[in-house]
């Protein structure tokens, strides 16, 4: 038997010090055997907490597939041995979290959204796709997005959505008749067609045409604008009632109530965009969200694999909480709601799991 049989043996056995001495001898940790199987996924399968341990700290890849695209985690998930897979998501969350910072160090400054913003897009009634058939968005979203409309609604009645897609969020926003309602969208077309569909012509709507990238000043101004003019409209009911020099107590009230009612919330769901766009959105929340407000995003993360899909729920809520907020993730089955045929002319499947985890981030001095 060669080295990388006898190493997924000694895997299966939980055999840590055989494992210790085959690596030092040389066997491959990256070793797959016939049926596609790595040491550490036969580890992880059968609960070896300790030799899954030993396997990672000698190098092998948390991230490796089967030939049925199942990783260590899910194995060990699956299984339910709880102490291997928190080794596991530690180790994934870990490595993900180094491999952020050397991709923000070599920073491309390139822009994701590039080239897909250059190509033509095509509407029918169940999706928006791009030039290469991959589904920009889907109806099967629906309930998703109206789950997601409510969570963001109901902080406030200000409401940023960033990409409009198939306007489903929207829609389910405009029932809830917010205040302000300002939508940015950076392709042309889709531009095109929500001035097409009277998106622009509504009272509470406005459309910044752009990528948020480019427009984020006009947003950050957007909020401090709404406190000059509509908050001492709304407070002037109220203020007439002072005596007529109170200007100071006019001021003070108008700053109380704009702390309190003004709670601007926000979605974002993008397309053809990486982990660091999403990321890098983060990093303006702080001026962007008020206090009181809630935050919600598309949360695709890693959708074909529930392994990796925890890995990034956890990373996604590990830095979130590092700029002061907590996340929430509420979880709604998605299983009946998504057949196979619902992918039928889609190139790419973007979704595989049965739960969708729906986040709701508030800033951390409001949940507590
Ligand atoms: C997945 S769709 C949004 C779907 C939407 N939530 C809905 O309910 O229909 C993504 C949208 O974001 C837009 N988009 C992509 N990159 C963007 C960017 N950098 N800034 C603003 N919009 C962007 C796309 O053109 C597309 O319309």
């Amino acid at each position: 038997m060669d080295k990388g049989e006898q190493l997924c043996e000694a895997a299966r056995n939980g055999d840590g010090d055989k494992v210790k001495a085959l690596i030092d001898s040389g066997a491959e940790v990256s070793y797959f055997d016939s049926d596609g199987l790595t040491p550490l996924m036969h580890a992880a399968k059968l609960g070896h907490a300790n030799v899954v341990k030993i396997l990672l700290e000698d190098g092998a890849p948390w991230n490796a597939l089967s030939p049925s695209n199942l990783s260590a985690g899910d194995f060990a998930m699956d299984s339910g041995h709880q102490e291997a897979f928190e080794v596991l998501l530690n180790a994934g969350i870990q490595a993900e979290l180094i491999l952020g910072t050397m991709a923000r160090t070599a920073k491309k400054n390139g822009d994701s959204t590039g080239d897909y913003l250059d190509d033509r897009v095509s509407f029918s009634e169940d999706k928006l796709m791009d030039s290469n058939s991959k589904a920009v968005m889907m109806a099967w979203e629906k309930p998703l997005m109206e789950a997601h409309a409510k969570a963001v609604c109901s902080g406030g009645g200000h409401i940023l959505n960033i990409g409009f897609g198939m306007g489903l969020v929207d829609t389910a926003i405009q029932q809830y008749a917010p205040v302000t309602h300002t939508i940015v969208e950076a392709h042309p077309e889709v531009y095109k067609r929500m001035l097409q569909t009277g998106w622009g012509k509504k009272g509470n709507v406005k459309i910044i045409f752009g990528r948020w990238q480019d427009v984020l000043s006009e947003l950050e101004s957007y909020d401090v604008l709404l406190t000059l003019f509509i908050m001492p409209q709304l407070s002037c009911e109220i203020t007439h009632t002072l005596p007529a020099n109170s200007e100071v107590l006019k001021h003070l009230l108008i700053c109380l109530l704009a702390w309190f009612i003004i709670k601007a919330c926000i979605f974002f769901d993008t397309y053809g965009e990486y982990y660091e766009d999403l990321r890098e959105f983060h990093q303006h929340l702080p001026k962007l969200l008020k206090p009181g407000g809630i935050y919600s995003f598309f949360n695709g993360l890693c959708g074909g694999n529930a392994f990796f899909h925890v890995v990034y729920c956890h990373l996604v809520s590990l830095e979130l909480e590092n700029l002061g907020y907590s996340t929430q993730l509420i979880p709604l089955p998605v299983k009946n709601c998504l057949g196979e045929d619902v992918w039928e002319g889609v190139r790419q499947k973007y979704w595989h799991l049965d739960t969708y985890y729906l986040p709701v981030c508030q800033p951390l001095q409001d949940s507590e």
